[in-house]
């Protein structure tokens, strides 16, 4: 079951975002949901946790249509890119704004990140730096008791330090509760490892969705003397290229089939999660 995506599509004016989205969140993966500035990502999201409503198709958590049930709507937390609490209130009083809408909060624990986030919950939220303000809502979406937790960009404003915390607290917190984390975030590199599956959106469409593991599986970098590099790559979906002095390299992504015999001369590496992005998503004018 877990929540379903369905041709979803999603128009502001003459402007197609989103032109049929479809996939599926199941209960107790922590998801990556990838795409270039501008791609739908932060929109896709607030069609799933019904802040917006699409212009076509269905999201349904355990077959109930999220934005019709109430039961339903209070298992997903987005923790949005946005600053949408109000600046003059204390961080306190929003902790317990938010346990009146989704019923209970882990205060204990909220207690625990804030000190070690060295974050002071007697504060306004209008006086919090970038960083603390997205280190607030991370201590919400953890400390929420919803089943699938969706985070917009978490990591924005985070020093270095905060987010080795934060990996480390959102690992502890999956290992404990399985329950369901989306990230939509631009740090690839810095998340590949975390994530299990994947999803990444390009021109308002699903590009690619699976496990990360075969997903990168079928991403290569075949790389040589140009020649012999483009011999060997005739037929294979090259997805991108690049030249160092002599040698050339085409990213090829769909697998390499055995038969072929890869000369001395041409190396054939896995890409990682980041230059695979990168290689899928560059085209110049497309998002
Ligand atoms: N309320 C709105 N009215 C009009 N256009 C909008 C609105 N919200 C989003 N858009 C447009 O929809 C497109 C997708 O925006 P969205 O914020 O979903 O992208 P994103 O993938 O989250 O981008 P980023 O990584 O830069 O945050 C953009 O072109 C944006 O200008």
């Amino acid at each position: 079951m877990g929540i379903e995506v369905k041709n979803i599509k999603k128009r502001f004016g003459k402007h197609e975002v989103l032109r049929g989205i479809n996939l599926e969140f199941v209960p107790g993966k922590i998801y990556g949901l990838l795409g270039r500035n501008g791609a739908g990502k932060s929109t896709l999201l607030n069609i799933i946790a019904a802040r917006i409503f699409p212009t076509a198709g269905t999201v349904t958590l355990d077959g109930k249509t999220v934005c019709d049930d109430d039961s339903a709507l209070e298992q997903i937390y987005l923790m949005s890119e946005r600053n949408l609490y109000p600046e003059g209130e204390r961080l306190k009083k929003l902790l317990k704004t938010t346990e009146l809408l989704y019923g209970s909060f882990d205060y204990t624990y909220a207690n625990k990140l804030a000190a070690e986030f060295s974050l002071d919950l007697n504060q306004k939220f209008g006086k919090l730096s970038t960083g603390y303000r997205s280190i607030f809502k991370l201590i919400v979406a953890l400390c929420v008791p919803a089943r699938y937790v969706f985070l917009d960009e978490p990591d924005l404003g985070l020093d270095a330090n905060h987010r080795e915390l934060f990996y480390r607290e959102l690992m502890e917190n999956y290992a404990q509760t399985h329950r369901t984390f989306i990230v939509s975030t631009h740090l690839i590199g810095e998340f590949a490892n975390l994530l299990e599956r994947v999803f990444i959106i390009k021109n308002g469409q699903i590009l690619v969705a699976g496990e990360v593991e075969d997903v990168l599986a079928k991403a290569y970098l075949i790389a040589g003397p140009k020649e012999d590099v483009c011999k060997y790559s005739a037929g294979l979906n090259v997805i991108g290229h690049e030249s160092l002095g002599n040698i050339y390299g085409n990213y090829v992504f769909g697998g390499v089939d055995d038969e072929r015999h890869l000369p001395d001369t041409v190396s054939l590496e896995h890409l990682d999660l980041q230059k695979l992005f990168i290689n899928l998503t560059n085209e110049k004018g497309e998002k």
